[in-house]
């Protein structure tokens, strides 16, 4: 049985932590340990404990950078830390960041947090279960939250 991990913060406007457990316990029989942190610049340590101490297969970092300037710096360094806990622990860990000014209003933000946290806890479901799966979905625009892009010269 796998062990997923989830990380959240405080920060967040929507619970992306529920919703990934909520799909997760749909579509997966994994042991899932959560963690919640303030913000995103939070995540990387987290992630890494995570699989280090927690002994997690992979795991999901949650979370929503603001909209104002210093949020997008904040998310850019936020990512740059995740990729370096991936690369110090081999595991994968899926960002899955939903920017405040992504959507129009806050009906669509609660939409979007919503929708790009499940279908990433899908993509961890079938790198875990059915990696072949997303061999066959290559190159098919997927998109995670709003719809998917259109495959082009196929
Ligand atoms: C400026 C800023 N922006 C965000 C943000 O957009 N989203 C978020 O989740 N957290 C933000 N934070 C908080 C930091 O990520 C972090 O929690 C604090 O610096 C404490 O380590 C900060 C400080």
């Amino acid at each position: 049985m796998p062990t997923i991990g989830i990380a959240d913060t405080t920060f967040a406007r929507y619970n992306m932590g529920a919703a990934a457990v909520d799909e997760l316990k749909q579509r997966i029989n994994a042991k899932i340990i959560r963690v919640t942190v303030p913000g995103i610049k939070d995540l990387p340590v987290a992630a890494k404990k995570l699989i280090e101490e927690q002994n997690c297969d992979i795991v999901m970092a949650l979370g929503m950078p603001g909209a104002k300037a210093q949020d997008k710096t904040c998310a850019h360094e936020a990512s740059q830390g995740i990729i370096m806990a991936q690369l110090m622990t081999n595991k994968h860990i899926i960002e899955v960041f939903v920017h405040e000014d992504e959507g129009r209003d806050d009906k669509e933000l609660a939409f979007l947090m919503d929708s790009r946290t499940r279908e990433h806890a899908q993509n961890v479901v079938k790198m875990l279960q059915s990696p072949d799966q997303l061999i066959k979905e290559a190159g098919t625009g997927q998109r995670e939250g709003f719809a998917d892009a259109k495959p082009v010269g196929q």
